[in-house]
């Protein structure tokens, strides 16, 4: 299946890539700890972007989290 990769148990897992876009401060990055189901009280400002990997539901996802600082938004 195009854009599948296969799983440990040899079914086909879809994967899609997404792009987090927010202001500073709009909880982008606690958002995608909650879905890695990672610890959510020590959260600091994301410097630049930080890509993750999760499984969820079936699919894999491409996480892109993108800071929303006033410094990179023109970026
Ligand atoms: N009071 C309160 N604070 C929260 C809650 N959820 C997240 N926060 C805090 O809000 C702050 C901002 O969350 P982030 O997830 O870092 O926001 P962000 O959109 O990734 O911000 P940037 O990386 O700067 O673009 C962090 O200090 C979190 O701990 C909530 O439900 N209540
Ligand atoms: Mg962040």
């Amino acid at each position: 299946m195009p854009g599948g990769l296969r799983d440990l148990k040899g079914s086909v897992e879809q994967e899609l890539r997404i792009v987090l876009l927010g202001l500073d401060n709009a909880r982008k990055t606690t958002l995608l700890k909650c879905l890695a189901s990672e610890e959510v009280s020590t959260i600091t400002p994301t410097q630049g972007f930080h890509i993750k990997s999760v499984h969820s539901h079936g699919f894999r996802l491409n996480v892109w989290d993108i800071s929303g600082q006033r410094a990179i938004r023109r970026y």
